[in-house]
């Protein structure tokens, strides 16, 4: 994108619709709702995330154990300024749809960047925090190329896929951090494709 371009990005007004998502329940109280195409301007998301990120590459411990991480994260901790407004008004807009369920808003926002097929995130619960022992909601909105967002059941069971497009908005709510696990998987070829998880305060 050329620079005139991004600055009518920025000055435009943003409008994000409240999101009307389709609900899906899981066992144990954990559900997934999904709403495709929700974020707008998805293609100047992408282009400014990729840009302006400051990305950096995961190895450490994860979660509830070491896990191999081959993708670039960066944290926006609660208060730090967004890298572009759709993603402000998004968090806002998810925060009035999810409050009286929620009871609190959205305040960091987590990003990922699979650069291709080959970086994933192995099986995991964001428990972290209070996702360990409390319900809890984590708002994904995904850009670029699309990938799978897998989930089973902690201790077994059939496992479930939902993918994740260029705009679409995936949010794990309930117990579905400490009852059931997630993971995007390896694939044989992807593009490029970016994620934010919007959650609470106290939850990683
Ligand atoms: O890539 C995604 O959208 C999910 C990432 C994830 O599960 C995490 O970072 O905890
Ligand atoms: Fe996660």
């Amino acid at each position: 994108m050329d620079f005139q371009s991004t600055l009518f990005a920025e000055m435009a007004p943003v409008d994000v619709l409240p999101p009307t998502p389709e609900r899906t329940p899981l066992t144990r109280g954990a559900w997934v709702d999904v709403q495709r195409a929700w974020l707008p301007r998805p293609d100047d998301v992408f282009d400014i995330l990729v840009a302006e990120v400051p990305w950096r590459a995961e190895r450490r411990q994860m979660y509830d154990r070491v896990v191999d991480v081959p993708r670039l994260v960066h944290t926006y901790g609660e208060g730090e300024p967004l890298p572009h407004p759709v993603l402000t008004r998004a968090r806002d807009e998810l925060t009035r749809h999810y409050l009286p369920e929620l009871g609190e808003p959205f305040v960091t926002a987590g990003c990922c960047y699979y650069r291709d097929g080959r970086d994933s995130v192995a099986w995991h619960g964001d428990t972290f925090g209070r996702g360990s022992t409390h319900d809890t909601m984590v708002a994904i909105v995904s850009v670029g190329d699309p990938r799978r967002l897998c989930l089973r059941p902690r201790g077994g069971g059939h496992s479930i896929a939902v993918t994740m497009g260029h705009g679409d908005l995936v949010v794990m709510g309930g117990s579905c951090q400490r009852t059931w696990e997630h993971a995007v998987p390896k694939v044989a070829a992807a593009g490029p494709r970016l994620s934010v998880q919007f959650r609470p305060r106290g939850v990683f």
